[in-house]
């Protein structure tokens, strides 16, 4: 049984159609990216799975039972916008979500305790939550959705407003938790979290899925370029679609731009080359990065409008 499935869903407000006929599927123990840029419905497709907002249209599966309270024990989810009572000690805090979720109060205290050591807050465990800084509140919010050892943990944004030794944290809490067994499906529009992380992913634009896959799969919609250093030109090889000279030098070696076809084995570029005669002095395939794929498949943002995903890539 898939851990989560979306079928067909749609959500409008008024006029605006925020998600649009979106479906896909988890499967149990997978680490599934859910990515997209601003507005592209990644929180509110996330609602409708938590049953905090209805879908238009569509079904929902959501461990084999419709969104609802039957399965909250099993579910652990992450909010972007965080919300803890600012009153409350950080370990109360942990406590009462693991009461919320079933637990019994010295089980969800033992746990609560276990998790804060974990993430470095042992001595801040009796502290309230106001006087914690933005990322130890955050930290103690993630306690909060592990407390009951959930079977499929929602996180959305869950790195934003993390310094990166911490983000480091929750992407190793992330890889345990599904080392564990748990499903994880996380959002986000920073690609490189996804990179490291996503068995699978889907990329999310205005709505709608334009593409679900291996991250194998998602660089495959890219055509793969190289940086060949050779005397002769590799375009006499099948699959070869462009190749841009750079400046020849004294011995007569010139750099080429190269872009395949798609679909086209840079391996058979290279084995098409020593077959011809080709002498290299240099083959080096650039690795396409999500970063390119997200562009390829969704565009640049609109002038002006800043791109966090960007700011990062060229960081
Ligand atoms: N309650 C609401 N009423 C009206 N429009 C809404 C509501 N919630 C979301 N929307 C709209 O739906 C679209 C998708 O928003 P959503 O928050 O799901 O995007 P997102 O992918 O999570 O974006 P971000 O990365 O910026 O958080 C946006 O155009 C947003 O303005």
């Amino acid at each position: 049984m898939d851990a989560l499935v979306l079928n067909g869903v749609t959500k409008r407000f008024g006029e605006r159609t925020a998600v649009d006929a979106l479906s896909f599927a988890v499967k149990p123990g997978e680490i599934f990216g859910f990515l997209g840029g601003n507005g592209a419905g990644k929180t509110t497709s996330l609602r409708m799975v938590l049953d905090i907002v209805r879908p238009t249209a569509g079904r929902i599966s959501v461990l084999g039972c419709p969104p609802g309270r039957e399965n909250a024990a099993d579910l652990g989810f992450m909010p972007e916008e965080r919300g803890l009572y600012r009153g409350m000690s950080a370990i109360d805090t942990v406590t009462y979500f693991g009461r919320l979720k079933g637990m019994s109060a010295v089980a969800a205290r033992a746990k609560g305790h276990a998790l804060l050591d974990r993430f470095g807050l042992a001595a801040s465990a009796k502290m309230q939550i106001d006087k914690l800084s933005k990322g130890m509140a955050q930290k103690v919010q993630l306690a909060a959705t592990l407390v009951n050892g959930p079977k499929l943990l929602l996180l959305d944004e869950p790195f934003s407003g993390l310094d990166p030794v911490n983000q480091g944290l929750l992407e190793h809490e992330i890889l345990e938790a599904a080392r564990g067994g748990a499903t994880v499906v996380f959002s986000t529009h920073v690609m490189q979290h996804a990179e490291r992380l996503c068995d699978r992913l889907l990329l999310l634009s205005q709505g709608r899925k334009v593409f679900e896959g291996t991250q194998a799969e998602a660089r495959g919609r890219l055509p793969a370029r190289l940086t060949i250093v050779a005397r002769d030109t590799p375009m006499r090889c099948p699959g070869v679609e462009r190749a841009e000279p750079g400046a020849v030098d004294a011995q007569g070696w010139s750099d080429y731009d190269v872009t395949l076809a798609e679909g086209i084995d840079p391996a058979d570029v290279l084995q098409c080359l020593t077959e011809q005669g080709v002498t290299l002095r240099r083959f080096d395939q650039y690795r396409v990065s999500l970063h390119d794929v997200f562009l390829h498949l969704v565009g640049p943002p609109p002038a002006g409008l800043a791109d966090p995903a960007m700011a990062e890539h060229a960081a």
